[in-house]
């Protein structure tokens, strides 16, 4: 659980406990946790083959646990009455109908759910911003149109949770922007996003919260502006850089900072800078250094993802004793 603004506890949607699977004694998934609360865009990063594919299959209900505990609101999942009324999923490549249009798909789908409702599925073709394009033949759609028809037919009974696979892989530059602010608008009306990827770049632009696997297990989970403010590192330029490193050095050590300050390239960096830059650039003013520029990087997450897919075992435990 987590205190929200007002100050009470709001309860995670889905929570994944311990959750493991094992194919022939091999470790696909290991121990995962995971936190998902309403309104998170919640991405679950790591490299091909980390286990997210399986473990997305694992909270769907479509590949069996070997042990842990899946919540939905709650609930054990595989007590749910109807779990994909309440979790609308898009995990492989979407089965449209190419020969139908778009609305004509939606109609379709609507009424193998035994429902009938033209207002849902205009408020949907608006949702997925295929309103202009749904009364064209699907064969004729984009990859990226086809995912978000894909995605607005899993949304047809009104889903509390979205989970997609992966969604932008195969999708150009275009079709991934289009994607990420298509995200950005159903979380604003109140959808909660679980979303996959190997790519942190693409995460980073719209994730609330992230999860980062490797080898089946849990790299790191927490919010990512929470991650973001850890990794951030305060570079500055000054025509007087050995005497700023210095000071920096001094300073941080009166504030009882442990930071690590470097002198890289003629500037001073401050790895995980966890204190005030305006505060510390005004300080060095008054002590009569000179400072040309303050500047806040946060590039150290890319680098630990980086690390992480490119196999850096060592840095993956540092990572997991949150000592990033
Ligand atoms: N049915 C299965 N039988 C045996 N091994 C499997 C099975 N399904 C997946 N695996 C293995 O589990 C590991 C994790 O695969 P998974 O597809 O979950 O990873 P992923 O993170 O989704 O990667 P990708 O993005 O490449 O799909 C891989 O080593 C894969 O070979």
């Amino acid at each position: 659980m987590k205190m929200r603004g007002g100050g009470f506890f709001v309860k995670p949607l889905l929570e994944v406990k311990q959750l493991s699977k094992t194919y022939g004694g091999h470790h696909v998934v290991q121990n995962l946790n995971m936190q998902i609360y309403p309104g998170d865009i919640y991405g679950f990063l790591g490299p091909n083959g980390a286990g997210k594919t399986t473990t997305i299959r694992m909270i769907l209900g479509l590949v069996r646990k070997s042990s842990g505990e899946i919540l939905f609101a709650g609930q054990k999942m595989e007590l749910l009455d109807d779990p994909f009324a309440q979790i609308g999923c898009l995990v492989e490549s979407p089965g449209l109908y190419p020969n139908l249009t778009g609305r004509q798909n939606l109609v379709l789908f609507q009424k193998l759910r035994k429902q009938r409702d033209p207002g849902r599925i205009e408020e949907l073709l608006e949702m997925v911003d295929l309103q202009a394009a749904a009364d064209k033949k699907v064969k004729a759609y984009s990859l990226g149109m086809k995912q978000r028809l894909a995605i607005a037919i899993a949304l047809l009974p009104n889903p509390r949770l979205l989970v997609l696979d992966e969604p932008t892989n195969g999708l150009d530059p275009a079709g991934i922007r289009e994607m990420r602010s298509f995200l950005k608008k159903l979380a604003a009306r109140g959808m909660t996003i679980l979303i996959s990827s190997h790519l942190l770049d693409e995460i980073e632009k719209v994730a609330t919260r992230l999860c980062i696997i490797h080898e089946g297990k849990g790299v790191i989970e927490a919010p990512l502006e929470q991650l973001l403010e850890k990794h951030r590192d305060l570079k500055i330029v000054s025509p007087e850089p050995e005497a700023v490193y210095k000071f920096v050095t001094g300073w941080l050590k009166s504030r009882g900072h442990a930071a690590v300050t470097r002198l890289v390239d003629g500037h001073v960096l401050i790895e995980s800078f966890p204190d005030d830059s305006a505060v510390l650039n005004s300080a060095a003013v008054q002590s009569g250094l000179s400072i040309s520029e303050l500047r806040v990087q946060s590039s150290r997450l890319e680098d630990m993802f980086l690390t992480i897919t490119e196999g850096g075992d060592a840095h993956v435990g540092r990572v997991a004793n949150g000592s990033l």
